[in-house]
């Protein structure tokens, strides 16, 4: 049976990791492989998704954006992951899902994904993107990269539902079809089906490959220039305490500027690592991770028009220092070509 290879795509906080879980979740015989790829070289969702979802195969990207660096290193994964043995008694692996960064394009994927090796394995590429549907995704700042998840999307699963009124939903769906009129929509407001029909088999047809490559195939891949990712450092000792009060500071400090805050931190006054998400300027509540004691701390921070001087020069007395990643050194590069 052909492989299926979903390109997870979609704006960063948008549901991805949500989704994937619920797949994983609902996926009693074992039959998927994850490959996630985050911005930076912080891996918060492949952590998230071991604590989330035991024994199965799982391959973490995270020198680099895939769109960006990655290309080869990715078809090597693929393979890789396909030809690993399998435990006594599974079935082969039926779906790999790539969860990429929520900065990633996913035309240049697709386009890396066309590779001898694996049409000779007979694998089908779908593009899935995520649409949250109370952020929307088509906000002026983020329009690039959002428009690039949607347009190359084969199928848009709307993620958020239980959270805005039918007529808003319906308003989203039109949002959609004007950037992509030939993707499918998943828009069920049961979850389960919609997760379903979200990672359902492309068919032998194929899902429109043709349209996707042709549209973006060998785009190049741009970094937004002004989008920074930044890591952050644990300072020895800190406290919960420590931890929330900077957080407080960062989300007034970068205002709607921030994007995105994931974290992994195992402070002081508690046993286990705490994990930590924002969606824009608003917080997740913190939970325990059980399963992970030993964990290092990973901090990644995203936003927009402010970077890890400006927010060190704000707060110089943080328990957790930030720098400038590698994916910020490279949307600076790329403004100078592509501005
Ligand atoms: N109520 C509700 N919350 C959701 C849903 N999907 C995601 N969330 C929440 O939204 C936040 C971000 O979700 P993630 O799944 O981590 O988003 P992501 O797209 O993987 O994020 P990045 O990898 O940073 O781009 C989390 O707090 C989720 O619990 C949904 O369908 N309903």
């Amino acid at each position: 049976m052909p492989v299926e290879l979903f390109i997870l795509a979609g704006f960063l906080g948008s549901g991805k990791t949500t989704l994937l879980l619920d797949l994983l979740k609902s996926d009693s015989q074992g039959e998927t492989g994850v490959i996630v790829n985050e911005a930076g070289e912080i891996g918060v969702d492949g952590v998230v998704v071991k604590d989330g979802a035991d024994d199965i195969p799982l391959t973490l990207l995270s020198n680099g954006c895939v769109c960006c660096s990655l290309r080869s290193s990715l078809v090597l994964t693929v393979g890789a992951m396909l030809d690993a043995p399998r435990p006594p008694g599974a079935r082969p692996l039926r779906r790999i899902v790539l969860e990429t960064s929520g900065l990633s394009r996913p035309g240049p994927i697709v386009a890396s994904l066309a590779d001898p090796e694996l049409a000779r394995r007979g694998i089908r590429v779908t593009v899935v993107s995520t649409y949250d549907c109370v952020r929307g995704a088509l906000n002026v700042d983020e329009f690039d990269e959002a428009a690039a998840q949607l347009g190359a999307a084969q199928r848009v699963m709307l993620t958020k539902l239980d959270l805005v009124a039918p007529e808003a939903a319906r308003a989203h769906i039109e949002v959609i079809r004007g950037v992509n009129p030939l993707a499918q929509i998943v828009a069920d407001a049961d979850r389960a089906a919609a997760v379903r029909q979200a990672f359902a088999d492309s068919g032998p047809a194929g899902p429109a490959e043709g349209t996707v490559q042709g549209l973006f195939g060998g785009a190049p891949a741009k970094a937004h220039p002004r989008i920074h990712v930044m890591a952050g450092a644990l300072r020895a000792g800190a406290s919960w305490d420590d931890v929330a009060m900077w957080l407080d500071d960062l989300a007034s400090i970068c205002g709607d500027k921030l994007l995105r805050v994931k974290a992994v931190l195992k402070v002081a006054d508690c046993a286990e690592p705490i994990h930590i998400q924002s969606v824009g300027a608003t917080f997740g509540a913190p939970r325990r991770l059980v399963g992970l004691a030993a964990h290092e701390d990973i901090c990644v921070v995203i936003a927009r028009d402010i970077d890890a001087g400006d927010i060190q020069a704000a707060l110089p007395d943080a328990p957790i220092a930030l720098s400038n990643t590698k994916h910020s050194a490279v949307a600076q590069r790329s403004s100078k070509v592509f501005a």
